[in-house]
């Protein structure tokens, strides 16, 4: 992996040459960020568009219209600013709960996702995976130095997608499988819990290409 430095208060400081950076959806790696399009999700047969959309709704499980308003948006920037408008209405645990879910959000991206998610993941091969932001240094790193030459934050995203690259080459078995929802309280989704099945869309498609072919 590439080496980095640690610093104060769990922040990192990445050379920005040497790492992967997640920055804008259609660049090459864009396909890592949140905001990402072609990822859809599935939870209880309901369909989102996006990771983002589905983290940003898990803020609210004791508000499903709320949640409802986050997932219809097309556009997870839309999303992400329906949020923000009942961001203090968010669950009064959130800052304890939000990495355990962010992870929960990427597994399920990938579990669901799972040919094009996990070859965008490995292409990373033992790189870091660092998500640059203008102003957000706790999912990710803001760009420092005179020739903007480092990322620093804790890039908390940046770290569990490297989590889950690991996940996969060491279990690419278990990394694509159904992926239960996280162990918090008042986990729910629309007014009900979340039961996971296993509704990968690269199983969908293959199964919609053979009913072609008959
Ligand atoms: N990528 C990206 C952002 N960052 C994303 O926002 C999410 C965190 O939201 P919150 O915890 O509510 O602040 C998380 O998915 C992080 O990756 N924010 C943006 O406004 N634009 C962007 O292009």
């Amino acid at each position: 992996m590439t080496p980095r430095t640690e610093t104060p208060q769990n922040f990192r400081m990445y050379v920005r040459a040497e790492v992967v950076v997640v920055h804008k959806t259609r660049e090459t790696f864009g396909g890592l960020s949140n905001m990402a399009p072609g990822f859809p999700i599935r939870i209880n047969g309901v369909r989102i568009a996006t990771s983002e959309a589905l983290y940003q709704a898990c803020r609210f499980p004791h508000l499903p219209n709320v949640q409802r308003e986050i997932i219809e948006q097309h556009s997870p920037m839309t999303a992400k600013m329906k949020s923000k408008s009942h961001r203090e209405d968010s669950r009064e645990d959130w800052d304890q709960v939000r990495t355990k879910i962010m992870r929960w959000c990427l597994r399920v991206k990938l579990s669901q996702n799972f040919e094009e998610f996990s070859r965008l993941l490995l292409s990373t091969k033992d790189r870091s995976i660092v998500e640059q932001s203008s102003k957000d240094d706790y999912w990710g790193a803001k760009l420092m130095g005179v020739a903007h030459e480092t990322l620093i934050g804790r890039n908390i995203l940046g770290r569990l997608l490297m989590e889950l690259r690991e996940e996969i080459k060491n279990d690419a078995v278990g990394a694509r499988q159904a992926v239960s929802p996280p162990n918090i309280p008042n986990f729910l989704f629309l007014g009900e819990k979340v039961v996971l099945q296993k509704e990968d869309r690269d199983s969908e498609d293959l199964a919609v290409r053979q009913t072609d072919l008959l």
